[in-house]
């Protein structure tokens, strides 16, 4: 399966940051399992694994969703094939990597006026969990170091307002604007059904408010069972394609067949 457009923050005037996260706290959002909009009911009796977890938050390590910066790439690549090619086998599994690696290093160019992150959710409690890589002789100019994370991104998602899988508007064709697309939604195995891809697709929604979005979209493929609850418990509703209309679709494996859904923004 291929998942579209995997690429680091990018708009029209701003390039990719290899800043700490800590030196852009517009972009990180920690949330705490227990806010506001919690909605337990005590009365039922049983509570799903998530909204269990929002009433233990103790239990469980807290979890900051923030943009991916340049050293988190490494670690982006291999969420995303680890989740979407889980059964890919060496040395194909590694030539996946270092493909979405190279990729992510590169970025992708939008369209001016455009807009595209990668939001992780990060294990804070594994913030230090990171390697350097040197090249070169420390004393020459040219020396360069690298940094790598590691075994502390749980999970990913990419947000764009570049309408690449969204039908154009007009005769002339025109890119839709005011749509944010969610792609690459994935989550570690073994960080599953702890709210995670929900955090990420809650914190999303914030990026496309605050790009003046007023409704996001997505594909699904229709056999995800687990995706298609997290989305329709999210407010997304899968929008019916006029017959014969050819939109555009994500280039994943033949045959898959995908829902399109959608949410509107709602305003604060
Ligand atoms: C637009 C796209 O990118 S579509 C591609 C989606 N990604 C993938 O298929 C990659 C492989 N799968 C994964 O990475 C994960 O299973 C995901 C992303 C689908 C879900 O991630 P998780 O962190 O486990 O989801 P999270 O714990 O936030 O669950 C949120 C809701 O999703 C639904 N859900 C999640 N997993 C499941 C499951 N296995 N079965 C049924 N419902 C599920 C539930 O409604 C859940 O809410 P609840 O716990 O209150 O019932």
């Amino acid at each position: 399966m291929v998942a579209p457009a995997l690429s680091l923050s990018r708009s029209p005037s701003s390039s990719v940051s290899s800043s700490p996260v800590d030196r852009c706290p517009r972009s990180t959002a920690v949330f705490r399992r227990y806010g506001p909009s919690f909605a337990y009911k005590p009365a039922a009796g049983i509570c799903s694994a998530s909204q269990a977890i929002e009433l233990l938050p103790s239990l469980y390590p807290e979890i900051v969703v923030r943009d991916a910066q340049l050293e988190d790439c490494w670690e982006v690549a291999d969420t995303h094939c680890s989740s979407f090619f889980p059964d890919y086998k060496f040395p194909l599994d590694l030539v996946l990597r270092i493909d979405r690696y190279i990729a992510l290093l590169s970025g992708f160019s939008v369209p001016p006026g455009c807009m595209r992150t990668c939001l992780i959710a990060v294990n804070s409690n594994s913030v230090n969990n990171s390697f350097n890589i040197e090249c070169g002789d420390p004393r020459d100019a040219r020396f360069q170091k690298y940094n790598l994370s590691r075994g502390s991104i749980a999970g990913i998602l990419t947000i764009d307002t570049v309408a690449d899988y969204l039908p154009r508007r007009g005769p002339l064709k025109q890119r839709r604007t005011g749509i944010a697309y969610i792609a690459n939604v994935a989550v570690r195995k073994e960080e599953r059904r702890k709210g995670i891809a929900k955090m990420l697709v809650q914190e999303a929604e914030v990026r496309a408010r605050s790009w003046g979005c007023q409704t996001m979209a997505l594909h699904c493929d229709v056999n995800n069972i687990a995706a298609l609850h997290l989305y329709k418990n999210q407010g997304f509703k899968c929008i019916r394609v006029p017959e014969g209309a050819k939109w555009p679709e994500p280039k994943i494996a033949k045959g898959v067949q995908f829902s399109f859904m959608m949410k509107l923004v709602p305003k604060i």
